[in-house]
């Protein structure tokens, strides 16, 4: 257990929502006053995985509109999340996301999946959302890692595990635990988490779903 006090908060520098790439289609185009930011702009030293960008998820496809392995946010969840991470860092524990703002695309795509694989089940169990908070950008989905090793914090279950093992309040111990601690922590800035799914995290506001594809964002 650390006792070092929290560094400075780093300034959140110019947002990443202007998009910088040829964008043909207009497809990069955001309502007035909407601004993206990744969430290591908010704090440098959160970890990320960003598990749609690669194969290694529960569709084992890159879904589309992940063409950047980066976690966005609206820039008061991603700071709100920055604050989480100084607070955690005292104790030697620091964040991992594996999903931030998500494109409409990509959710259409995940129920593309379930669909055709017969897996429609985790529409209706309610597992994958036809219109996601993270469609809105102020969901995201993290662990907890130690911050020396980088090892995951035991949460009983992997990322994306869809069954009653991954509701929050099932677990028992040490997992039990863990999972207060995130739930803890993130509240303590305002995240509400999904129970079930101890990893998903919301915080509250009233935005439109997006679609913009990740390779709109520079940064
Ligand atoms: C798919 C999973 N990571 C997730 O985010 N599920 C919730 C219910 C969602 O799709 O919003
Ligand atoms: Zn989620």
């Amino acid at each position: 257990v650390g006792t070092t006090a929290p560094a400075a908060a780093p300034p959140v520098t110019a947002p990443v929502g202007v998009p910088a790439v040829a964008d043909r289609d207009g497809e990069c185009a955001l309502p007035a006053g909407t601004v993206l930011v990744d969430v290591r702009q908010a704090d440098a030293t959160i970890r990320s995985d960003v598990r749609y960008a690669t194969a290694n998820n529960f569709t084992g496809a890159v879904l589309p509109g992940y063409e950047r392995p980066v976690a966005l946010l609206r820039a008061e969840a991603a700071q709100a999340l920055g604050r989480v991470q100084r607070r955690l860092r005292t104790d030697g524990v620091g964040l991992k996301v594996f999903d931030g703002y998500r494109p409409i695309r990509a959710t259409q795509a995940m129920v593309n999946w379930a669909q055709r694989t017969g897996n429609q089940w985790v529409l209706d169990q309610g597992y994958v959302a036809g219109i996601s908070g993270h469609n809105r950008a102020g969901t995201v989905d993290l662990t907890l890692v130690d911050l020396r090793t980088g090892g995951e914090v035991d949460m009983g279950t992997a990322y994306d595990t869809f069954s009653a093992a991954a509701h929050t309040a099932n677990a028992a111990g040490t997992i039990a635990a863990n999972r207060q601690r995130l739930v803890r922590a993130m509240a303590a800035e305002g995240f509400r988490n999904y129970d079930k799914e101890w990893w998903h995290f919301t915080l509250p506001g009233d935005f439109p779903p997006l679609d913009a594809p990740l390779r709109c964002f520079g940064g």
